[in-house]
């Protein structure tokens, strides 16, 4: 039985790659940059840092042809629903369990970004809201969380999943199929590099996705009180509340 990709399926790759190619840009100006490059970096510095992952994210699911099939409705409404579930999957992949901080090749690899950060944010839900992150972690396997395709690929099953305020029944099957090609062409991948032990990774993806559905339910207080607003962009706001 082979596990070859056919032209569709490598073309659907192709495509998936042109959306994300974005993501990793040297960053070249701006408020985000200087909180990138503070030593002791705050709560609003983190807002400001989190703000070009967002933008880069949003810029990422206007590149699909699937996600401009929806109505602006629909759009919106899974940018909503699925923001703060793409951001932590790209954590995920940033993440250096060396030196517990999230790198990345958006700014000199001396700038990072300490996972103690956590410490500074809101009492009620701080240490539990780390904890589940570092779980979420354990439960990608390395070989996953090193491939940056089949992690654009999940981040595309986050995004195309049933969200509150999607009510055009249009939207909604698109979503569901979305959802579906996207998670079969995730396994036809994961096949064509692993073969019959792929399976092993069938169980593995629902767990870490119902993981992620309880962090974003829980995370949008945790910067409650701790954030300079004036001083934070606007977009992260809207996932995190602030005052
Ligand atoms: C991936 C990102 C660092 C690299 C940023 C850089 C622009 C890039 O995308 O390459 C880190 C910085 C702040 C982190 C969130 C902080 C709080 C969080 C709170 C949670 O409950 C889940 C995880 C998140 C969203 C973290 C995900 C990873 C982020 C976006």
């Amino acid at each position: 039985l082979s596990y070859q990709l056919n032209t569709a399926e490598l073309r659907a790759l192709d495509n998936v790659r042109e959306a994300f190619s974005g993501m990793d840009e040297p960053l070249d100006s701006g408020r985000q940059r200087d909180s990138f490059m503070k030593t002791e970096k705050s709560p609003t510095d983190i807002m400001n840092i989190m703000d070009i992952t967002m933008r880069r994210l949003v810029k990422m699911a206007k590149k699909l042809p699937a996600f401009n099939e929806l109505s602006n409705e629909g759009k919106f409404a899974l940018l909503k629903g699925g923001m703060v579930e793409m951001l932590t999957v790209r954590g995920v992949t940033r993440f250096d369990s060396a030196s517990n901080s999230w790198k990345t090749p958006v700014v000199p690899s001396q700038y990072t970004v300490p996972v103690s950060m956590f410490d500074q944010l809101n009492t009620d839900c701080k240490d539990i809201q780390k904890n589940r992150f570092m779980q979420f972690v354990g439960a990608l396997n390395e070989e996953l969380r090193k491939n940056e395709l089949a992690i654009s690929l999940i981040m595309l099953i986050v995004l195309f999943s049933q969200r509150e305020n999607v009510n055009s029944p249009s939207d909604r099957m698109l979503i569901d199929k979305h959802n579906r090609d996207y998670s079969t062409l995730l396994f036809r991948y994961l096949e064509s590099l692993y073969g019959e032990d792929a399976r092993k990774f069938q169980e593995v993806l629902p767990r870490a996705l119902g993981l992620l559905h309880v962090i974003s339910d829980h995370s949008i207080t945790l910067f409650m009180g701790t954030v300079k607003t004036e001083e934070a962009e606007p977009l992260p706001r809207e996932f995190f509340k602030t005052d």
